[in-house]
This record gives C-alpha cells, sequence and structure tokens, in this order.
C-alpha cells in the first residue's frame, strides 16, 4: 500500500462494493471474498449485475463468449463496482487492459461430477442413456468414450439441471464439481470424472477477484487473497487454451496441478503438471499431451502442452463440426 492510502480497520473505510452475477453459485461465491476482505478488515457488500448470459436462453457456444463476464467487467471499468468476482472459466482469454486480476483464491477440485440416476456411475449408463451438457468439451469427451450415450443440451442453473435428474427427464447430467461444492450440493454427485476420461474446462473451479488496473492500494488489498498454487494451475491451463486460439466454448479440456518431484540432488520439490486434449465434437477422436516443469514458468508449460497438441493435430480436430 502507498503512503495515501487510508487506514484499514477504523471507521475511515469505504465500503468495497463486489460486482457479482445474480445466481446462487455467484452470489455464494462472491459473498466468500466478501467475508475473506471484511476479515482482513475491509468493509465489503455485494452489488448484484445481471448479464446477458442469464437472461438469454440457448446454448453459450451460439451466445458468445465473455456472455457471463462482459457487462460485469463494464461496471467496474466505469468504477461502478469496485470488485469483480467471476467463475474464472467464463472469462475470454483475451485480457481487459483496464482491469487485472488481483487474486486467484485458493480453487476447488476442478473436475467434472456426474448426477445420474438411481446412483449409477458413467460405466453403468445403458447405451441410449440421455445425459445432459451443453459444453462442446463435455459432448465431445463424452462421445470419444464410444459409451453410445444420448447427449442433450442442458442450461440452466444448477437446481434446474440437477432437477432434470431427479424428474426423470435425463439420465444423467454431466457439471463442474465446484458449482455442487460452492452450493452445498455434492451429494447429488454420483461419480466424480477422472482427468482420465474427461479433462476439465480450463480453469474450472477457479476464482478471478477483479478490480481497475489504475488502483495500487486496492490490488494491493485483494493480492492478499490470492494463493500461488491456484494462480500458476489457471495460467498454465489459459495459457494452453490461448495458444490454441480457443475460448471456453471450444472442445478442449486441461488441468494443471502442483507435484511433488525429486532434483537432481534427490531434494523434494514442487513442479506443476499439465495434461491438455483437444477433440472433435462428433467425438471421432481426441488427442493428449502433456508436460512437468518449474511452477514459475506456467504460461510456457501450457502454451507447450498446446504446442503439442498442435502438432498432433488439434486444429484439424477442432475444426471437426457437431452431429
Ligand atoms: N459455464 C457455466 C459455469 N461457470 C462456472 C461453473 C461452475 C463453477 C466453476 O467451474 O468454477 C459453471 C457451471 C458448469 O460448468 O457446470
Amino acid at each position: 500500500m502507498t503512503a495515501t492510502a487510508q487506514p484499514t480497520g477504523t471507521t475511515a473505510v469505504r465500503t468495497l462494493r463486489i460486482g457479482t452475477r445474480g445466481s446462487l453459485l455467484a452470489t455464494t461465491q462472491a459473498g466468500t471474498i466478501r467475508d475473506a476482505l471484511i476479515a482482513a478488515g475491509h468493509p465489503a457488500e455485494l452489488v448484484i449485475v445481471t448479464t446477458k448470459g442469464d437472461v438469454t436462453p440457448g446454448p453459450v457456444q451460439r451466445i458468445g463468449v465473455g456472455v457471463f463476464t462482459a457487462e460485469l467487467r463494464e461496471e467496474l471499468a466505469a468504477g461502478r463496482v469496485d470488485v469483480a468476482v467471476h467463475s474464472y472459466k467464463d472469462l475470454p482469454t483475451a485480457p481487459d487492459a483496464r482491469l487485472v486480476i488481483a487474486a486467484v483464491p485458493g480453487r476447488e477440485d476442478p473436475r467434472d461430477a456426474l448426477v445420474a440416476r438411481d446412483g449409477l456411475v458413467l460405466g453403468e449408463l445403458p447405451a441410449g442413456s440421455k445425459v445432459g451438457t451443453s459444453a462442446p468439451r463435455r459432448r465431445a469427451q463424452l462421445r470419444a468414450l464410444g459409451l453410445g450415450l444420448d447427449i442433450q443440451e442442458l442450461r440452466g442453473n444448477i437446481d434446474t439441471r440437477i432437477g432434470k435428474v431427479a424428474s426423470g427427464e435425463l439420465d444423467a447430467i454431466v457439471i463442474a464439481r465446484a458449482g455442487l461444492s460452492r452450493i452445498g450440493r455434492l451429494d447429488a454427485i454420483t461419480e466424480t470424472l477422472d482427468p482420465v476420461q474427461m479433462l476439465p474446462a480450463p480453469s474450472q473451479g477457479a476464482l478471478a477477484v477483479e478490480c481497475r488496473a489504475d488502483n495500487p492500494e486496492l490490488i494491493a488489498i485483494l493480492s492478499g487473497l490470492d494463493d500461488a498454487h491456484a494462480r500458476a494451475a489457471v495460467v498454465a491451463e489459459r495459457g494452453l487454451l490461448a495458444e490454441l486460439e480457443a475460448g471456453c466454448t471450444a472442445p478442449v479440456g486441461a488441468i494443471a496441478e502442483v507435484v511433488e518431484s525429486l532434483d537432481d540432488d534427490g531434494n523434494v520439490i514442487d513442479e506443476l503438471s499439465v495434461r491438455g486434449c483437444a477433440a472433435a465434437l462428433d467425438g471421432s477422436d481426441s488427442i493428449r499431451a502433456s508436460a512437468v516443469g518449474p511452477i514459475d514458468r506456467a504460461e510456457e508449460l501450457g502454451r507447450a502442452v498446446a504446442r503439442e497438441l498442435l502438432d498432433l493435430g488439434a486444429r484439424e480436430l477442432m475444426g471437426v463440426t457437431d452431429v
């Protein structure tokens, strides 16, 4: 903080306005940031911002990348809110020069989860089972497993999605485990999908805490919420996505994890493991690549995995259209 910063923990502190979407998931996520700021001595409150993604029906790949985050970013850039909390995976890969992601807090489990009727796991679903998901990445990877599943469009908030299994409209859905965790519905999960079968979306389960780039005092306050390992993982996964020139609606999965390895002298050190995949939307093929390297070269590692995917034909594969 600079010498001109207001003293904290006193009555002189202005309440920080945290912009969030109005869904239960979004307000719960933003609520954790509000609570952490208050605990650190910075009064904060939530301000609900309605986004195009909240009011437009239809698949996200048709309404456009950034539908959940663009309005929130405009409110932030215009100074109507001080902080925005996003699901990181909903942000476009292109940076917004007016803003900075001042914190990537500790991340939830990034994996996808299956919510199926009768407690079934993926391998137990009979061919022809109706499985709801509209993310092209999930659709492509599910098809590539060759289980003969009937993949159906699915949107709406988490409760609506789970409700379609409870009502019998669908046999199962695939959804981010993090979302269920945040709203206290882990009980609905019948299987957490191993990344060997289903690689999650780049930055799934992570939050982006954003503010204006011209506010160093606020950046300093928010950086107290940053988790170095979560940030490194997200930087690698997003680097992979950016190198593929793809967005959150592309059939691309990635996961980066901090793992322990031995250095040349036999000492245990933390490294970053990065796995990525690109799949044809029709499930006809999918390719994978991986790398392990220093945590402080996260972006480079992610981009290197992406280049390997490109060498293996990712561009052509991602061009295969839906069936
Ligand atoms: N695109 C919608 C979205 N954005 C963030 C989450 C879940 C929470 C997260 O990944 O952080 C979801 C729902 C889902 O993919 O099932």
